[in-house]
């Protein structure tokens, strides 16, 4: 299988300051791939790149099969910048439409279609647009073509939580119609439920690409489960991943490191009449599992 994105040793300097240094990295056709880093990590270095706006100091980068100077992938690719610089007194509508001409065509109604679903107006002149609704005609120009590839800069960022949430299911969709999606971000939170692996960058340097199914499954989560009457301990003693267990009367809670899989073929064994599982918190894990090898990035910075 071909990657979609690949890169090798790639590595950029602006002067003698470090962008990204060494990045090597496959992103494999019809995943979704949340990089994931905080400001200044080299996230948007790394995307530039992709889409030849920048150059590399040195290190190699395919682009579906391609030199990333082939300007015949463009179309095939949907990019959303981190910084838009929509300006001028042409319509939103009608840059689109000019951009739509420019990319070969866009199927009829896809543009008002998105424009509904991320309830952007097209009407405003682009100069007068506000933060949101910028990232929202940046987001339709990316996805309008249905491009096989889509680099996304930051794309939630200034979406309010409902938009956000219309963005995370068209990007699902890409993914079902066979399509591949990076996108960067700073905040796990916000690409964690539609990313297949994330990799995580920081000081310029990739520290670590995950599964995320993986990641959730190291996740440490608290659980509480009520019976309908008293449960003995012994029956949730020493299951694997199972700590500091409490139970009492009629409730049990613990922490869980990992699969949740015995804890719940114990408790299947009484009548539960409620059970509480919190979401694993993700960031967490980063913090912990990565903390050595952040300190290693900045030690070689
Ligand atoms: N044009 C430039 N000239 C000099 N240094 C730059 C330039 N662009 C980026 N850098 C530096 O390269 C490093 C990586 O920046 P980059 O913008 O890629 O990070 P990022 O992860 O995208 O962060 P952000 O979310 O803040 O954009 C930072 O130290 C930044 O200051």
């Amino acid at each position: 299988m071909t990657a979609v994105v690949e890169t090798e040793g790639l590595t950029k300097f602006y002067g003698k300051r470090r962008g990204l240094e060494d990045l090597t990295l496959q992103i494999r056709p019809g995943e979704v791939f949340g990089y994931l880093g905080p400001n200044g990590a080299g996230k948007t270095t790394t995307l530039r790149m992709l889409l030849d706006v920048i150059r590399p100091t040195r290190g190699t980068v395919r682009v579906l099969g391609s030199d990333p100077r082939d300007a015949s992938i463009r179309r095939r690719i949907g990019y959303l910048p981190g910084e838009l610089a929509l300006e001028g007194r042409e319509k939103a509508g009608e840059y689109l439409r000019f951009l739509a001409g420019v990319r070969g065509g866009v199927a009829a109604g896809r543009v008002e279609g998105l424009a509904e679903r991320l309830e952007a107006d097209l009407s405003v002149t682009m100069g007068k647009l506000s933060k949101g609704n910028k990232q929202k005609v940046g987001l339709i120009q990316a996805f309008m073509h249905e491009p096989e590839l889509l680099i996304l800069d930051e794309p939630t960022s200034g979406l309010d939580p409902l938009v956000q949430q219309e963005f995370l299911a068209m990007v699902r969709e890409a993914r079902a119609a066979g399509g591949t999606v990076l996108m960067s971000s700073h905040v796990l939170a916000e690409v964690e439920h539609v990313s297949d692996r994330v990799g995580i960058v920081r000081s310029g340097r990739l520290v670590a690409v995950e599964d995320v199914v993986a990641l959730r499954e190291k996740a440490v989560r608290r659980v509480e489960f009520h019976f309908d009457a008293p449960v003995p301990e012994e029956a949730f003693r020493d299951l694997p991943g199972v700590r500091d267990l409490k139970v009492e009367g009629a409730s049990v809670s613990c922490t869980i490191d990992g699969r949740p899989d015995a804890l719940v073929k114990a408790a299947a064994r009484f009548t539960v009449v409620h059970m509480v599982s919190a979401e694993p918190d993700l960031e967490e894990i980063f913090l912990t599992y990565y903390s050595e090898d952040v300190q290693h990035a900045r030690a070689g910075a």
